[in-house]
């Protein structure tokens, strides 16, 4: 799906008030039921008691009035409170006249802020995708008070103070929400580490969006679910034979960390490759064949360390990088593979500190080479980011002039193209921050690009793919327990899943 500015909000709101011949007044009555259908789904009357709503003067602050409203008549303890203003949008003023006798209004003032009992529910409505600079005065003091509560907090669209688009100064406030529910789709300012503290967990309602407009809306960001992945990986050829499958060439390991190039290879051979080769120094090969017997070994001359490149015309893809450390020898073997390779690329690991080293080496980036650096790594190839939305530009910049896809890899890894597009991963879970998760991606992309299939798809199958054997693999170990070698016995039924059916 993809991923709107607010501004592509608002856009969205108008074209879907048109689209209907409504009126803002019933989107917002829809947007707010499904919030409150949300509370309702997971709390009673009893656990939300008192239920405290905030609402700002603007159509967040509608909403939150809407939901004060339908909880009210639901049995829940509701008070609602309403920052001072000058003027207030008008759904907020049409719903402030629909709110039942017992239920007033109470306007907020410094002096005297609401006590917050600890069991409260708390509804966050003060302000969404309409802010416009950081918080101050009164409304800044109350996000202060609500942060400083022991309740639960739900932000409504958006948590306050947050804005939607932009890093806020450091000392800016913003409400510190358990969950923020969001309308339809997710916000960019979710997906950024920076933020996870004042988001919390996030989920979407749908609320009937113009599927015409979401659909035509020019955007560069994406977030990554199923739909969009749809078509992209064809089922196996009924006829099919190994060669059919490509020939895929890892490149990885060094003394200590031939355990990297095994789980590299093991996720290659479990992402339906037909054939694989393993170059490993001369230390990883006993280990390799009796850790990845389906691969084919073919060891480096050198004892410890990767020292030069084999042929390459047997191979339809090559992917380096998994252990393989930083000798200078082996410098001297990835350049050589950059200047030679005429076959996809997957770099990863220091295959991408010896780039960052060496910068001028990325001048010979072949066209299309995934790289699939972590934050660090980035830094260490485009320099180091202000925050996370400046690390988005560097991103885009980098993938710009080197015509590479990068996988910044983390929490929603996220992919950059050439064409300057960014897409988000919607799978995954924090049992994947262990080592050696980075070498099986490594060999999935190789796995897939040996196969033919273009970066980009390569990519976000790819990437999806991972997240979803992590996924599926805690589901036995729990996040804890979880180990990359768990993640390559997933592969196969993640992979699947994406398969493009066989329809009649
Ligand atoms: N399509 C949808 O997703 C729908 C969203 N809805 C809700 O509408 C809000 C956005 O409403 P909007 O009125 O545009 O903005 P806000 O309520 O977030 O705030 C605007 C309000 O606040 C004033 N303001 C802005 N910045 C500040 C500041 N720093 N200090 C004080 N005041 C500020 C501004 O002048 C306005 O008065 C969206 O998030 C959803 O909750 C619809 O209900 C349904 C469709
Ligand atoms: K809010």
């Amino acid at each position: 799906m993809r991923i709107l500015t607010a501004a592509q909000t608002r856009q969205a709101d108008q074209a879907t008030i048109q689209e209907e011949n409504s009126s803002s007044a019933a989107l917002m009555e829809r947007a707010a039921t499904a919030l409150t259908e949300w509370i309702l789904a997971r709390l009673s009357p009893p656990e939300a008691d008192p239920t405290l709503v905030f609402c700002g003067p603007g159509n967040n602050g509608g909403d939150g009035l809407v939901v004060a409203r339908q909880l009210h008549q639901a049995g829940f303890t509701v008070q609602v409170f309403a920052l001072p203003a000058e003027g207030y949008s008008p759904d907020f003023d049409a719903n402030r006249q629909r709110l039942p006798a017992g239920l007033a209004l109470q306007t907020l003032s410094a002096a005297a802020l609401p006590v917050i009992a600890p069991d409260a529910l708390v509804v966050d409505a003060l302000f969404g995708t309409g802010l416009s600079r950081p918080l101050t005065g009164l409304a800044a003091a109350v996000v202060q008070h609500l942060n400083q509560a022991p309740a639960r907090v739900v932000a409504v669209d958006m948590p306050s103070g947050l804005l939607a688009d932009a890093s806020q100064p450091a000392a800016s406030p913003v409400v510190r929400a358990r969950h923020t529910v969001s309308f339809e789709l997710p916000k960019l300012a979710f997906l950024l580490p920076q933020n996870a503290a004042y988001v919390g967990r996030w989920h979407t309602v749908p609320i009937g969006l113009s599927r015409q407009f979401l659909a035509e809306v020019e955007t560069n960001m994406y977030f990554t679910d199923t739909a969009l992945l749809a078509g992209r990986l064809p089922a196996r050829d009924q006829f099919g034979h190994k060669g059919t499958y490509g020939h895929a060439l890892l490149l990885a390991g060094s003394r200590g960390k031939i355990g990297a190039a095994v789980l590299a290879a093991q996720a290659c051979l479990r992402s339906g490759v037909g054939l694989l080769t393993v170059r490993t120094p001369a230390v990883g090969y006993d280990i390799l064949q009796t850790s990845a017997p389906e691969a084919m070994a073919l060891t480096d001359p050198a004892p410890d360390f990767l020292s030069e490149l084999p042929e390459l015309t047997p191979y339809s893809a090559v992917g380096m990088g998994p252990g393989i450390d930083k000798a200078e020898e082996t410098k001297h073997v990835l350049e050589q593979l950059l200047r030679h390779a005429k076959v996809p690329l997957v770099l990863d690991a220091d295959a991408l500190n010896l780039l960052g080293a060496n910068p001028e080496l990325l001048q010979l980036l072949p066209a299309d080479t995934i790289l699939t650096p972590h934050p660090k790594e980035f830094e260490r190839l485009a320099g180091p980011a202000r925050d996370d939305y400046h690390r988005l530009e560097l991103l885009r910049e980098f993938c710009r002039l080197h015509r590479c896809y990068t996988v910044l890899k983390g929490a929603h890894t996220c992919l950059g193209t050439p064409a300057g597009e960014l897409y988000f991963n919607s799978t995954g879970n924090p049992g994947m921050a262990t080592g050696g998760s980075g070498d099986v991606l490594t060999g999935i992309l190789t796995a897939l690009r040996a196969q033919h299939l273009p970066a980009l798809d390569a990519a976000l199958l790819g990437i999806y793919a991972h997240g979803r054997a992590g996924d599926l693999a805690a589901r036995h170990t729990g996040q804890a327990g979880l180990i990359a070698g768990d993640l390559t016995r997933f592969i196969g039924p993640a992979l699947q899943e994406l398969t493009t059916p066989d329809t009649f």
